[in-house]
Formats: C-alpha cells, sequence, structure tokens
C-alpha cells in the first residue's frame, strides 16, 4: 500500500552478542527496512561499527538497507555505502557545506538521497533542495545515541515539511528518528511522518516482531 507507515528498526539497538538471531527475527517481521546508524566520534560524541562488521549485517539482512551516517565529510564513504547494498544513504545536512553535490553524487551511485536534520536545523534550510531528495529524516533526540526521549517539537518540523513537500512538489518521504515509540509514534503518523526509526522499542521489546507488528498499524 503506497500510503502505507513504514518501520525501520535501528540496528544500533540490537544485541551484537546475537546479532545472527535478532537479524533473523528482523526477516522474518513486518519491517520495511533496516536503519544503521554509523558513527565516527567526531560529529557526535559516540562509535559504532564500521563496514566491516556491516558486510556481515548486509549479508545477513533481507530488509532494504536505509544508512544514517552521522560522520563528517560522509562523501568520501558513498562507495562502500553502495558496495552494502543500500538502498537509502541520509548525510546530515550539518556534514555537507556542498550538500546539492553530494545529493547527486549519491544518486549517480544508484542509490535513494536522504538528507538529516539535527533537532536544532530548522525545516526550511531545505527549501532549495527539497524537490532533489528521496527523503527527509528528521532528528528527534540528539544523534549519537539509542534510547533518549523523544523531543516534542519535531511533531511541529513533520507538519512544517509536509507542507513544503506538498508545496514544492517534491516526492520526498519524511522519516522520524529517536525515542520512537508506540506513544510517540502514533503522534507521528498522526502529523504526517511515512518512515519511523525505532531501536529500544523494537530490540528490547519482550517480542520484536509483534512490536513491528504494533508499529505498523499506527495509521497515517
Ligand atoms: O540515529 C540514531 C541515534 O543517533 C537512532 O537511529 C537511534 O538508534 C534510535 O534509537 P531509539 O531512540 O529508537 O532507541
Ligand atoms: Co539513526
Amino acid at each position: 500500500m503506497a500510503n502505507e507507515l513504514k518501520i525501520s528498526p535501528s540496528l544500533l539497538s540490537a544485541d551484537f552478542g546475537n546479532l545472527k538471531a535478532d537479524l533473523d527475527k528482523i526477516n522474518q517481521s513486518e519491517a520495511d527496512w533496516l536503519h544503521i546508524d554509523i558513527m565516527d566520534g567526531v560529529f557526535v560524541p559516540n562509535i559504532s561499527f564500521g563496514f566491516p562488521v556491516l558486510k556481515y549485517v548486509a549479508e545477513l539482512c533481507q530488509k532494504p538497507l536505509d544508512v544514517h551516517l552521522m560522520i563528517v565529510q560522509p562523501e568520501k564513504f558513498i562507495k562502500e555505502v553502495k558496495d552494502l547494498g543500500t538502498m537509502m544513504m541520509n548525510v546530515h545536512f550539518e556534514t555537507c557545506p556542498h550538500l546539492h553535490r553530494v545529493v547527486q553524487q549519491i544518486k549517480e551511485a544508484g542509490m535513494k538521497a536522504g538528507v538529516t536534520l539535527n533537532p536544532s536545523t530548522p525545516v526550511s534550510m531545505l527549501a532549495d533542495i527539497i524537490t532533489e531528495v528521496d527523503m527527509v529524516l528528521l532528528m528527534s533526540v540528539n544523534p549519537g545515541f539509542g534510547g533518549q526521549k523523544f523531543i516534542p517539537h519535531t511533531l511541529n518540523k513533520v507538519k512544517e515539511l509536509r507542507e513544503l513537500i506538498a508545496r514544492t512538489g517534491s516526492h520526498a518521504l519524511i522519516e522520524v528518528d529517536g525515542g520512537v515509540n508506540l506513544e510517540t509514534g502514533a503522534l507521528l503518523a498522526d502529523a504526517g511522518a511515512d518512515v519511523l526509526v525505532a531501536g529500544n522499542a523494537v530490540f528490547k521489546a519482550p517480542d520484536m516482531i509483534d512490536m513491528i507488528h504494533q508499529l505498523k498499524q499506527l495509521k497515517k
């Protein structure tokens, strides 16, 4: 269904001692994508996983990969991201002084291009690029860690972005990342989000597959 809410579980909250078991569950679930957070300890105060580990994840995961790069100069890694078989490459607005060029490079490499905004970056900063991007990823926490509390102002940003997309005829999807659970997810779906990223809510749930099913039921 074109209008269905998409769910992208965030690998950062997986059990890395049992990664294969968690990925098997994702494969069996109604998850639409797998969200992968790459951090460099420079743009954000944390380091996550690199390409040797992700190569293994990509081999095991049957869902399209939604890669979120929290690194400086993300354009240096377009080839490595593409080689994982990535569907959507998300770069941060705050790390790309030449954002238009980076978006074109991602698309030329054969991936969809997403642009991510930190909580303090206004939606209006995307006015001149919105028709070029496939997705906008709104951070609803400050990036760097899973398990943080949802920032409610994100709901206003989703509505504002929905208006910008309608006004410009952009086809961009709206994805939201950080502190998403059944409660905040319902509010986001209502505000107009297309894709919800959920880390702790999915991977720490007693029944991951059922939690993904419940998130999928939230209506846009
Ligand atoms: O990009 C990030 C954090 O920087 C996210 O993708 C988190 O991994 C989401 O985790 P939860 O807030 O849903 O636990
Ligand atoms: Co993320």
